[in-house]
């Protein structure tokens, strides 16, 4: 494929991107560099490993909003759960994440830091104390820090499921209910510019404060990237006698998404939108460092739990040695009760889109959507959290709660940031094409 320069098609789909991401000083250009070439390689071989694979979710949940009207149109919609045989023991008991929650897990922890000695081997029972502590970290979690509804994992609807066993791709949902669903993101739960302007009308973010266009921001990025997932894995015409199904790239798919002249010019900053997603979910693993450094990833397999902890390490460094970060401190200034206002508005729009995603006809589309949203609540949870994130934020004191990140959280933050990143790639590829 011939390879074009990036700034050859200046009226098409990539029209923007030779400029900065908006409200960042950052160009769009280096952020290409970086994650065609640094991170997206070595993240996608660990979203590959048993840690980031399997997803716990409950796809039976009901609708808080209106009664489940649709079905999509191809079987492809369907997920497959896992076998009790399947899912890694050391995931399933997750017993060694509800130990950290525990009071004496984390005197212990502090005495480890203090002391520098290694942790002594688990634990594998989780006494009455225990489950009180995790209870009190959930009710916590919920009630302070979370920006997303998160499954309860303990439910009998919530299964596993192997996220490599069903990719993102095209399923032939559309229609009314998708509809139904963006619309009420975009217009019920997406701050407004002015009054009176319809889903899908030309949006501007003119009168905006920061906080608001970057929440705009983010949820259009995430469309951007579901959408571009869809046109890279679409459900090509069978080239065999038995029609079995191929999946792949389809510009023209791409084009009626993102070119100016067949989306009233909004095309190419919806893609721009996704640069901004990126920023901020990058951002955050940079802020979390620190914390996830010291994550075990456990699983119960030593060799690749040890690999993917050096695997993160790596990852991270890359990642906090970028120069050209998101600068979340900008947010929420200003007038202290206003700000703080505005971020309870913030966090409960966000809250109820977590809400929609139960809302999905499609189970593959809910199972993405469940997990990027919740990816993109537990990045905003980071870069909201405070400072308190570092090396030992696990350990409590009396008067302050520190920081945690359930594995749900991690392992939907790293696939969310995933999603993204092949995002990325995968507009290097239709501009490739184009
Ligand atoms: C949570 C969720 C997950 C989904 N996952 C999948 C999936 O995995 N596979 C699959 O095949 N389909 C999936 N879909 C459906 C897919 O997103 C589209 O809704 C569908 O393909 C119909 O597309 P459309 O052309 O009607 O426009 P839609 O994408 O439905 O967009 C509706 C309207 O929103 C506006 N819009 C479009 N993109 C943006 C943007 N980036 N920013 C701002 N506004 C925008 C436009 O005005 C557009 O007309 C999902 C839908 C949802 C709600």
């Amino acid at each position: 494929v011939k390879n074009k320069s990036k700034n050859s098609d200046v009226g098409g789909c990539f029209c923007k991107l030779n400029e900065q991401v908006d409200d960042c000083a950052c160009q769009i250009e280096s952020l290409d560099q970086l994650n065609n070439k640094q991170i997206h390689p070595p993240l996608q071989s660990l979203l590959a490993k048993d840690y980031f694979r399997y997803f716990k979710v409950n796809l039976k949940k009901q609708c808080p909003f209106w009664p489940d009207d649709s079905r999509c149109a191809l079987k492809d919609c369907h997920v497959s759960a896992c076998s009790e045989g399947q899912v890694p023991d050391g995931i399933k008991a997750e017993i060694h994440e509800k130990n950290k929650y525990s009071k004496e897990a984390q005197e212990e922890k502090s005495q480890t830091c203090q002391e520098e000695r290694e942790l002594s081997a688990l634990d594998t029972t989780i006494s009455k104390a225990s489950q009180e502590a995790f209870k009190n970290w959930t009710d916590y979690d919920d009630s302070q820090e979370n920006f997303c509804e998160i499954d309860d994992d303990t439910s009998a609807d919530s299964q596993y499921v192997d996220l490599l066993l069903n990719p993102e791709r095209y399923t032939g949902y559309k229609g009314a209910s998708t509809h139904r669903i963006w619309r009420s993101i975009y217009d019920e739960n997406c701050f407004k510019p002015e009054k009176g302007i319809a889903y899908g009308k030309q949006r501007s973010l003119a009168g905006l404060c920061l906080e608001k266009r970057a929440f705009y921001r983010l949820i259009s990025g995430l469309h951007t990237s579901i959408n571009i997932h869809l046109c890279a894995q679409y459900l090509l015409p069978s080239k065999t006698m038995l029609g079995s199904k191929t999946w792949g790239p389809n510009l023209e798919e791409f084009k009626s998404r993102f070119d100016p002249k067949l989306t009233n010019g909004h095309g190419p900053q919806r893609l721009k939108n996704l640069y901004f997603a990126y920023l901020v979910e990058l951002r955050a693993l940079a802020k979390a460092a620190p914390y996830l450094e010291q994550e075990d990833f456990f699983t119960g397999n030593d060799e690749e739990d040890r690999d993917v902890k050096q695997g993160i390490k790596n990852l991270l460094s890359f990642i906090k040695s970028f120069p050209h970060h998101f600068d979340e401190s900008k947010l929420f200034q200003g007038n202290p009760k206003e700000a703080h206002i505005l971020k309870e508005e913030f966090k409960n729009h966000f809250r109820n889109i977590s809400r929609i995603m139960d809302c999905v006809g499609c189970d593959k589309c809910k199972l993405w959507g469940k997990l990027q949203v919740q990816g993109m609540g537990t990045a905003l949870k980071i870069l909201f959290s405070g400072d308190g994130m570092g090396p030992d934020s696990t350990v409590t004191n009396q008067h302050k709660k520190s920081f945690q990140l359930r594995r749900t959280e991690i392992v939907s933050l790293f696939n969310a940031f995933g999603r993204l990143s092949k995002s990325i790639q995968t507009i290097e590829l239709f501009r490739e094409q184009s």
